[in-house]
Order: C-alpha cells, then structure tokens, then sequence
C-alpha cells in the first residue's frame, strides 16, 4: 500500500550549516503527528520543506506517492497540504469572514490580492459558503464581520486554522500552534484538534509544549541536530533514553 505522508532522506543545507541531515519519517492518514527536537533540531526547516515554502537540497516529500518536494506553496495547497505559521498571518485590517475566505482561494492563487479582486460571482458565492462552513466549525459564525486584528488571541488562532481548514486539506501542518496561550486557550486549541482529527484530517505539528503533544499526538517524531533520533507513541517517546538525554544535553525536560 502506498503510504499517506512520507518524508525521505531529507536534507537542507544553508550554506555550509545543514540544519535537516538525511531524515526520514513517515504520517499516518488520519492521525495527529508531532515533530519535536531542542531548539535548532531543525523541526521549522522540515515544515517549510514539506509545505513548499523551501526546496530541499536533497530527498523527497511523497504525498500518496506523489514526490511533492520542490512544488510552491500554493500547488502544495492544491494537492491537499496547508500550513499554519509560527506567528499570526491573518490580514488585521480584513474581518473575519474576509480572512476566511481568503483561506478558500489558497490552493488556486499564489497572489493572496489576485484572490481577492478576481473573483467572479459563481466563485464567491461557494467561496462564501465554504469560508463560512470554516467558521462555524472553529465557532467563529459569531464573529464574522469583526475586524481580525480586534479578536483575542485564542480567537485569532482559531481563525488562522479556520483559514487553513477553508482550503478544504487533507493535511495541516501546525507550527507551535499553542505559543503564548494560557492553560484554557491551550486546552480550547486542543479540542480543536481532535475535531479536526475527526473530521478525517492529518494533523502535523511542531510544538514545544510537551504536555499538549503527549496528550494529542498518536505518533511523535523527535529530531536533533537536523537528525531523526527516534519515533513512537506518546509513552515510547517519554521515556527514551535518547529523547531525555537530548532535551536534558539542551535543558528542556520531557513532561
Ligand atoms: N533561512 C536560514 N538560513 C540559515 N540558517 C537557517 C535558516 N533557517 C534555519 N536555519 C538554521 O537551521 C537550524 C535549524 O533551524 P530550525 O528553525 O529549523 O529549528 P527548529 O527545530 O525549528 O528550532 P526552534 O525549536 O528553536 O524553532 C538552526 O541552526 C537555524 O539557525
């Protein structure tokens, strides 16, 4: 059977610094994947290399097969794989329901203006629809024409999944998506997820908050210095011995 997400030997170089060294990891449909590592591992290399956001030096990105590597981002998109970013890339000024569905046209048009200005009415009315079908999975129908930049923080977070979610994926790559929340924003953001996950969606995610990742995640790859170290489920991972050694060498505990 061919396999659903498959990163094989991967490499990027940036000069004389490989920051990902030959690493391979395979996502299962349907289940929520963490990819984690100390500082530096290379873990946001990796994420712009799967989501085209760089071009790997080397290996490949197979999609159902499909050598997906070297692809922009939005043809990527297009084959059913969106990211989210470390930091918000909502348009603050655009509400809600404009940022939604900007998310609709990701896959189609890499100029996010184009989007916007060259939409014929067939296409914004299905556009409309699946932007607001986005919000109301996210619980955000309330909220549609306030201002993006006026949301709370877990708000904007919500609408920055629901942006991704609106471009209909089967993948959706999330880069410390609980950065800067409290403990309820941390466990809303977490529901969130399993509504995702249930919705048939694979989740990949890079995060640092180890207690999220051990309670969300069906699988976990860890990574150091550019390399895979080691792969399992949650309890696997907490107790292996190079897992703890890495994230002691760099400070960090495993929860
Ligand atoms: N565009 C770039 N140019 C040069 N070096 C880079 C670039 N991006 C990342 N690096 C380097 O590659 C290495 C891996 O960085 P990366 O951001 O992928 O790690 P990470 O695991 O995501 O780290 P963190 O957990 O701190 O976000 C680091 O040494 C970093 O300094």
């Amino acid at each position: 059977m061919t396999n659903f997400l498959e990163v094989k030997d991967l490499t990027m170089r940036f000069g004389g610094l490989t920051a990902v060294d030959n690493l391979s990891f395979k996502v299962e449909h349907g289940t929520i994947h963490g990819l984690i590592g100390p500082n530096g591992a290379g873990k946001t290399t990796t994420f712009n290399m799967i989501s085209g956001f760089y071009k790997p030096t080397e290996g490949q990105v197979l999609l159902r097969g499909e050598d997906i590597s070297g692809l922009k981002m939005h043809e990527v998109a297009r084959r059913g794989v969106v990211r989210t970013f470390q930091h918000s890339t909502l348009f603050a000024e655009l509400t809600v329901l404009e940022n939604a569905l900007v998310g609709t046209h990701m896959p189609f048009r890499p100029n996010i203006f184009a989007a916007i200005i060259g939409w014929d009415a067939e296409d914004r009315h299905g556009a409309e629809a699946r932007a607001r079908e986005a919000l109301e999975f996210f619980g955000l129908d309330g909220l549609l024409s306030e201002r993006a930049g006026d949301l709370s923080h877990g708000h904007q977070r919500a609408l920055g999944m629901a942006v991704a979610y609106a471009s209909h994926p089967d993948v959706i790559l999330l880069d410390e998506p609980f950065t800067g929340m409290n403990p309820e924003e941390t466990r809303q953001m977490m529901d969130l997820m399993e509504r995702l996950k249930a919705d048939g969606i694979t989740i990949l995610i890079v995060e640092h908050d180890m207690q999220a990742i051990m309670g969300l995640c069906d699988n976990i790859t860890c990574m150091s210095f550019g390399k895979f170290l080691a792969e399992g489920g949650p309890k696997e991972i907490r107790n292996h011995p190079a897992v703890i050694e890495a994230y002691l060498g760099g400070a960090r505990h495993v929860a």
